[in-house]
């Protein structure tokens, strides 16, 4: 598929919620967080067939829609062997983000509308306190989360798991084991990352960002309980 040239067109909009422009505003109050300091994190936006991704390396919070890339969805040919397929790159010398891979096990094996990645410190935070491969809390509030990410909202009484995966030094060298923590539990909304961060999806990107939300508020929560001996949780 060639890149035409009307392709700055895809990220030329008056519209604010046209995903070249929610990308930069969505990154700049996600920095504030403190979900995507020192060039980490960000969020992809698919809208049908095509997808809106960040490019790597750079301040997320000062992104310009004109350095938003835009890939086809799916990929006419999806094998790891090919080179990726873009209907728009930036003029700048810029690479896709690095989570690329991951951004598209979302899209995938979810369906998922967006996609959020944050090196928030309270996932972070889980992630060293609950050894296991599963971040469980009861009896909170855990409503905003979806099973699977996209499906029924959650219950007080639920008890909600997040898989922890481990680390790599390269992320698109996650891709496979964030690809079968998904399998292995396919009820989660979202896969930590030991020392690094989370992934969440959603339907959209405000299903993505709202449950990236709560799940936020439920492991500094956790962590605080955990640090103080509360059991974080308790049998219905
Ligand atoms: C801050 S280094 C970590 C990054 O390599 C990666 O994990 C990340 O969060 C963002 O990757 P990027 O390629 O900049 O979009
Ligand atoms: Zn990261």
């Amino acid at each position: 598929m060639a890149e035409n040239h009307d392709a700055d067109a895809l990220v030329t909009s008056t519209d604010p919620l046209h995903p070249a422009n929610l990308i930069p505003e969505l990154c700049a109050s996600f920095y504030r967080l403190g979900w995507v300091t020192g060039t980490g994190g960000g969020i992809c936006i698919r809208t049908g067939d095509k997808v809106y991704i960040a490019p790597s390396g750079v301040q997320k919070e000062r992104i310009e829609p004109s350095h938003i890339f835009v890939l086809p969805y799916p990929q006419p040919d999806p094998s790891p062997h090919t080179d990726r397929i873009f209907l728009r790159r930036p003029k700048l010398n810029l690479k896709e983000s690095a989570c690329t891979p991951l951004f598209w096990n979302a899209f995938e094996k979810r369906n998922a509308g967006s996609c959020i990645h944050t090196h928030s410190q309270n996932a972070v935070m889980a992630t060293l306190l609950w050894e296991g491969d599963l971040f469980e809390i009861s009896h909170q509030m855990i409503k905003g989360v979806r099973t699977g990410g996209n499906g029924k909202t959650l219950s007080y009484l639920d008890t909600l798991k997040v898989p922890i995966i481990a680390n790599t030094p390269d992320e698109e060298d996650l891709k496979d084991s964030m690809a079968e923590a998904m399998e292995k539990y396919p009820d989660a909304a979202a896969i930590l990352v030991r020392r690094h961060g989370i992934y969440v999806w959603g339907d959209d990107w405000q299903k993505a960002k709202t449950q990236t939300e709560c799940l936020d508020y439920l492991f500094e929560i956790g962590v605080k309980m955990k640090l103080a001996g509360i059991p974080t949780v308790l049998n219905n």
